[in-house]
């Protein structure tokens, strides 16, 4: 007799993606949310200006310094910073939701954000991932092929690419953003591993110990 299956409440999970600016977390992310239903991405809110095409509320919450000062005093951030001159910060709101409703949540945040998130009590268990250009000649190449920041821009995020590389070893895994192809196909190994780490449910692991023969049957 096989007892009835319990539906298994379980929390999503927290992806955190971190890199130098241009290594290609953006574009990782918008693939994977195209191709992914379970996960959901954490819009940050931010002071920095939006850039020709971004919409409010889609790439980030644009808002001034005084309301996003007004969401970290009243304690809507899970986590913020400063980067490049501008703040970043993680609505809190948003990610206790989806994680209450199963759906796994990928933020995209700086080595500051990251710490941040997995010492708070939420992301305690989060999956970190660090993704490194192939060399510092190509991630300049990136930004300037992006052509969405202006010249002193780029200089300022060349400036702190090797501060934000010199926190790899806090991640729990490296992906070099060669072949992008390859890359995506990284990225979307770990979360299957992930997940079925995860996910190794009471009625698997009760099969498991009958066909071992370490009890006879489920009641
Ligand atoms: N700590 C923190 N960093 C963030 C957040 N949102 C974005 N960032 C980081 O801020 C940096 C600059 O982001 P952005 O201006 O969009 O530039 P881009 O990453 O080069 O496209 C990147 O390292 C992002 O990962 C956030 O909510 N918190
Ligand atoms: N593997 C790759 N090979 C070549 N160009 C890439 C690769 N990944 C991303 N890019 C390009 O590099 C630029 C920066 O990528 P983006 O995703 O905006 O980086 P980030 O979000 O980390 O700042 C974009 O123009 C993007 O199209």
């Amino acid at each position: 007799m096989t007892a009835e299956r319990p539906e298994i409440s379980r929390r999503g999970m927290l992806v955190i993606l971190s890199s130098p600016s241009g290594a290609g977390k953006s574009t990782l992310s918008r693939r994977l949310l195209v191709d992914d239903p379970q996960i959901s991405f954490s819009v940050s809110a931010t002071t920095r200006p939006p850039r020709e095409g971004e919409v409010d509320g889609r790439e980030y919450f644009f808002r001034d310094r005084p309301e996003f000062e007004r969401m970290v005093d009243e304690g809507e951030m899970l986590e913020h910073a400063e980067v490049f001159g501008n703040l970043y910060g993680t609505p809190i709101g948003p990610v206790r939701k989806s994680c209450a409703q199963g759906r796994d949540v990928l933020f995209d945040v700086d080595w500051q954000g990251g710490q941040q998130i997995r010492n708070s009590e939420m992301g305690r268990d989060a999956i970190s991932i660090f993704i490194l250009p192939p060399s510092i000649e190509e991630l300049e190449r990136r930004l300037h092929a992006r052509a969405q920041d202006a010249t002193d821009v780029i200089e300022r995020r060349m400036g702190e690419a090797r501060r934000e590389m010199s926190h790899w070893a806090e991640y729990r895994y490296i992906l070099i953003n060669d072949d992008l192809d390859t890359c995506y196909a990284e990225l979307r190994a770990i979360l299957t591993a992930e997940r079925l780490r995860r996910d190794r449910r009471p009625d698997i692991a009760a099969r498991a110990r009958i066909m071992s023969g370490e009890i006879k049957e489920i009641i």
